[in-house]
């Protein structure tokens, strides 16, 4: 059942990652989707617009009559208590139709401030009493801080599990961020070096060049730091600095997980200023447009405090990970769509192949996540021809994605990863706890003075000069995403 069928994710990523699934023969014939939303549609008008969702993200789409046969309309308003009997009557008879044991998926792909409400309803109407399984897929954000997250899940939690409980982050749906655990774990050249003796720094940018678009509304109360920075950004983070489980079941990731996001070193007061940078974009040239400013945009307010840009600087008080910064940087309105981590390695004790007073470049380990998708490892090699001369060399390992940014292919991952039960790629509770609780001292701090600098980067730059400060401080810098291009090699 997807609550909010008629909405924007529905229609731009889950009937395309369906379908991709049906096609694939992972969704076999014994499959029902019941689409809910408030507006009446009959069902095929509701199966005309899943067609034409199809149809405009994937060009080879054969057997879509089929396909759209599986799909059911069901007109509800998810506030009006007295009908999900109506709905839960549609389930039954569905779940005969097709033998489907009692299996039920309830996918809330609706604004938040309702998952809480459904969840209950879902209980109290008896949507739940199956002799299937039973699993809730929650879109994010999960909360707007600690306490209403813990408000939330404590509804939730009425009526699922927490394992029947599928928290979905799109990016752990990617397949290089996927890719980090495998890069670190299957490779016996990486592992004894990742920690403090021979990391210098890592870096993470997700940078953005779209605006905020319609999304002004939501936006001016989440700013970067919700938006990105408490999920993404904090995730990949985790996958980076783990440790190695001691099997690759979801229980032992996420514990790993759940122990890097405690160890991360809590900001209080003052410290926010010296770790964090914020920024929001003013106006400027992309691709050769004039763009609006932030404070511009629809249904934001003009003299908005919300940030659209976070840099910030994280240490993990642990053995493994003590006085290797880990920064991090997101923004909309920057120079180019790119998610990427560096991996800098500290330099070699002594530079035997220029005088001594030049440095030779430091490794990279580059995992590219979007659009590109890769790897790319840094050296020094002597090239031919060369008399004993280190010169910079690059090995490439170039994953094609398929699609763009954004695919839909996180989210096919996770939907199938959901229908088989495996819950590896979702947040726990736990996780998203520590995430709010380390965000919510920045945003406290944020939300209590005003930014006189704000609009504070131009549209089409990098952010925000004092997030090159930062690093600057520290004794590095950057690395320039759109350099690191691993098609460019
Ligand atoms: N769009 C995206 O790319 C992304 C979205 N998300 C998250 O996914 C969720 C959905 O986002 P999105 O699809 O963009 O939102 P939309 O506003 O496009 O869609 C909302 C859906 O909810 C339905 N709806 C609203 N009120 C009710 C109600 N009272 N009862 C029943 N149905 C209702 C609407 O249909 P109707 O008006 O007919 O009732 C519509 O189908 C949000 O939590 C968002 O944060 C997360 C990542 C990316
Ligand atoms: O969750 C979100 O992610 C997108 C960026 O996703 P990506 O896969 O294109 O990197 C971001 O635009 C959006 O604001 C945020 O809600």
């Amino acid at each position: 059942m997807i609550f909010g069928a008629t909405g924007d994710l529905a229609k731009r990523k889950l009937f395309p990652s369906l379908y991709r699934l049906y096609k694939k023969g992972r969704l076999s014939e014994r499959f029902a989707v019941v689409g809910i939303a408030r507006r009446p549609l009959s069902n095929e008008e509701f199966q005309a617009s899943v067609k034409a969702s199809v149809e405009s993200a994937i060009k080879d789409n054969g057997e879509l009559e089929d396909f759209i046969s599986h799909f059911y309309y069901h007109s509800h308003d998810v506030t009006d208590s007295g009908s999900y009997l109506a709905l839960k009557s549609v389930a039954e008879k569905l779940d005969a139709h097709y033998s489907l044991e009692g299996n039920r998926i309830f996918y809330l792909a609706m604004a938040p401030e309702f998952f809480g409400t459904i969840a209950e309803h879902l209980k109290a109407d008896g949507l739940t009493d199956v002799d299937g399984f039973k699993r809730l897929v929650i879109e994010k954000p999960f909360g707007h801080d600690l306490e209403s997250a813990k408000q939330l899940n404590k509804q939730i939690r009425k009526a699922f599990s927490e394992n029947e409980i599928y928290r979905i982050d799109h990016y752990l749906g990617k397949d290089m961020v996927q890719n980090i655990e495998v890069i670190r774990f299957a490779n016996a050249i990486f592992e004894p070096l990742w920690n403090n003796r021979y990391i210098s720094n890592i870096q993470v940018t997700s940078s953005e060049v779209l605006g905020v678009e319609e999304r002004g509304r939501y936006y001016e109360k989440s700013g970067a730091l919700r938006d990105m920075v408490q999920n993404h950004m904090l995730q990949m983070v985790a996958l980076l600095a783990m440790e190695p489980p001691i099997r690759l079941t979801t229980d032992e990731i996420r514990s790993e997980k759940v122990k890097v996001l405690r160890a991360m070193r809590p900001l209080e007061g003052d410290q926010v200023k010296e770790y964090f940078v914020r920024g929001q974009y003013g106006k400027g040239q992309l691709n050769g447009q004039e763009v609006p400013a932030y404070n511009e945009e629809p249904m934001v307010d003009e003299q908005s405090n919300t940030e659209t840009f976070v840099a910030g600087k994280l240490m993990i008080d642990n053995f493994r990970w003590a006085g290797v910064p880990i920064y991090i940087r997101t923004g909309k309105r920057m120079a180019a769509k790119s998610t990427k981590i560096v991996i800098q390695f500290k330099d070699i004790p002594m530079n035997l192949y220029y005088q001594t007073e030049q440095t030779l470049n430091p490794n990279l380990l580059v995992i590219h996540i979007q659009p590109e998708e890769g790897i790319t490892l840094y050296l020094n090699a002597q090239k031919s021809g060369q008399n004993m001369e280190a010169t910079p060399v690059k090995l490439n390992f170039a994953n094609k994605g398929i699609d763009d940014m954004n695919t839909p292919e996180a989210y096919e991952r996770l939907l199938y990863d959901c229908m088989r039960g495996d819950a590896t790629n979702f947040t726990h509770w736990d996780e998203v706890a520590l995430s709010w609780s380390f965000v919510d001292k920045i945003s406290d701090v944020w939300e209590n003075t005003k930014e006189a600098g704000f609009p504070n980067y131009e549209s089409g730059s990098m952010g925000p000069k004092e997030a090159d400060q930062m690093l600057e401080k520290d004794g590095f810098f950057w690395w320039p995403v759109t350099d690191l291009d691993v098609e460019q090699c």
